[in-house]
């Protein structure tokens, strides 16, 4: 039988804010410009670096021939525009009546929980749809963000083992392995805060979820304060924030701290360094926001904006000047007087 030409009849996956589609030729370019970037193919077994252009075309028809045989499920994560941000996939093993599941986004797009929304629907599909008992997938043991977004979604761990990546020239890596069966992913399906919605969860509410969010005022040896700005892309982009996120579930606030301003600033924070000041609890889109906000004077390495994010060293007196959220206006008032 000869190769597809088309994209096959596959009826789009949809999620609140995505569609999960059949890749078409017109994606090859854009594929190639978002998988060609070593921090997105590092994380890929199957992806080699640099990554052709020639591949993105051939790999594109191989989808749908995958597709047409029922083996494989390769979609496009689009957004509303239509436009390739992404792509998540499932592979099919028929005779253990399992599938493993893969997914990447494209670095301009991170930081909003796009594939984690794409991949919590595949993988629903594969088991409500298609029937499998058992979603596999596997995230690089160093790979904090990823592995805690597996156990957001309800995935349970199953293990470690080595996998060749591809993006490494071939490189033996560790990886932590999970799974996840009909039960677990409908239990994530209830907590996940963004799929209830603001209506379920709304801040005036008083029913919504806590939202623990935990940042850092580091402070230099001239006493001023480092704020960044929040990129474009994600909400309140453009205001200038304390460096910190999201807390993870299993992690500690100051892990989750640790984390998050090695990831964002490249520096590393011993706890003891972590010195607890202030929190902010304040109404939030997604539930209601509580941010402890600590003190750090001492951590290893020069600060640098690793997400592409501008950063401004405050003197304390000023910091009235830069738009925070609305939550951190009284940590400011706070600190002017402390410092
Ligand atoms: N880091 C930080 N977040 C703040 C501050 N003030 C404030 O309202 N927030 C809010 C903004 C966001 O809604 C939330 C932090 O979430 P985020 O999306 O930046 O967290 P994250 O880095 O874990 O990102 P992601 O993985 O969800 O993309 O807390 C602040 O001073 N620093």
């Amino acid at each position: 039988m000869p190769p597809p030409q088309a994209p096959p009849d596959f009826a789009p996956l949809r999620t609140e804010r995505l569609v999960l589609r059949a890749l078409r030729s017109e994606d090859a370019a854009a594929l190639h410009r978002l998988v060609n970037d070593w921090d997105v193919a590092k994380t890929l077994a199957r992806v080699p670096f640099p990554y052709p252009r020639d591949l993105a075309d051939e790999w594109i028809a191989s989808t749908w021939e995958q597709i047409a045989a029922r083996e494989a499920w390769h979609l496009a994560i689009a957004g509303e525009d239509d436009a390739l941000l992404g792509c998540v996939g499932l592979t099919l093993d028929r005779g253990k009546g399992s599938a493993e599941l893969g997914y990447w986004v494209g670095r301009r797009h991170w930081g909003k929980g796009l594939g984690p929304e794409a991949a919590s629907r595949l993988a629903r599909w594969a088991l409500d749809d298609l029937g499998v008992g058992t979603v596999h997938a596997s995230a690089l043991l160093d790979n904090a963000r990823s592995v805690a977004v597996l156990r957001r979604l309800g995935f349970r761990e199953a293990g470690e083992a080595t996998q060749p990546f591809l993006s490494r020239g071939g490189a033996p890596m560790p990886v932590l392995l999970f799974e996840a069966g009909p039960g677990d992913l409908a239990a994530v399906k209830a907590a996940a805060p963004k799929a209830a919605g603001p209506t379920g969860s709304g801040p005036d509410t008083g029913g919504g979820a806590v939202l623990l969010v935990v940042a850092c005022a580091l402070v230099d040896p001239e006493g001023r304060v480092l704020l960044a700005r929040r990129p474009a892309g994600k909400p309140m982009a453009g205001l200038w924030e304390f460096p910190g996120g999201k807390v993870h579930p299993g992690e500690t606030p100051e892990a989750a701290l640790i984390r998050e301003l090695a990831e964002e600033l490249g520096i590393g924070v011993e706890a003891s360094c972590l010195a607890p000041f202030t929190f902010a609890s304040h109404p939030h889109p997604d539930g209601h926001l509580l941010m402890p906000l600590y003190l750090c004077r001492r951590w290893e390495g020069a600060v640098r904006a690793r997400e592409g994010q501008a950063l401004a060293w405050v003197r304390p007196q000023r910091l009235r000047d830069y738009a925070m959220p609305p939550a951190d206006k009284p940590l400011v008032a706070m600190l002017r007087d402390f410092l």
